[in-house]
């Protein structure tokens, strides 16, 4: 199985490797996601996620044998509470094909405290918005918002390690049939 991220975040090539079976090559190929710089909604993030995926395995000049595309957005989570819930969450999704099959899977999925999401709300883009809270450069590719919102319990290479082990399934598992 030969890999192959739609993506030049580093963070995301390390995550699929983590998920992926220990003798799989993993190789990143940056593309366009075909969505907006900031994906609001699962709909938009699912299509970033599988653009990305079929992007890298048909523009990479290698012998991949699966593309994996991961886009991390923001959503509302209609339906999960009773009336209105104004809360604005981070979300990530994952696709993987092999240019037939396809398999999906997310991430967790982290309320945004109002000082980040007001700003997300307003136009602005996640990563640059935690970057002017706390100060510092780039945080998407490291710790990313899952490091900062659970206090380290987590962060955003096994967040997303976590999105690709489910899109992966359907590939390294007879369950799916
Ligand atoms: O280089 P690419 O692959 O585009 O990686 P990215 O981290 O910029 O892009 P995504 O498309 O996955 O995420 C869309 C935006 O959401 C933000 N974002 C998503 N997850 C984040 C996280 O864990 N921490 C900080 N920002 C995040 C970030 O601002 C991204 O520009």
């Amino acid at each position: 199985m030969e890999l192959v991220v739609g993506s030049e975040n580093p963070v995301k090539r390390r995550a699929t490797e983590r998920a992926a079976p220990e003798d799989a090559t993993v190789l990143a190929f940056g593309v366009d996601s075909g969505v907006s710089d900031q994906p609001r909604g699962h709909a938009a993030c699912r299509a970033g996620a599988e653009n990305r995926a079929r992007r890298a395995l048909d523009a990479s000049d290698t012998a991949a044998t699966h593309g994996v595309g991961l886009e991390g957005g923001v959503a509302t989570l209609e339906g999960a509470f009773e009336g209105t819930d104004g809360r604005l969450w981070l979300v990530m999704w994952a696709a993987v094909t092999d240019g037939d099959r396809w398999g999906y899977g997310t991430g967790p999925s982290l309320v945004l405290p109002d000082v980040v999401a007001d700003p997300v709300r307003e136009g602005g883009e996640l990563g640059p918005v935690l970057d002017e809270y706390l100060g510092t450069a780039g945080i998407k590719h490291g710790e990313g918002a899952a490091g900062v919102f659970t206090g380290g319990a987590s962060d955003r290479t096994s967040a997303l390690a976590h999105a690709v082990a489910g899109a992966l399934g359907p590939f390294v598992t007879d369950h799916y049939r």
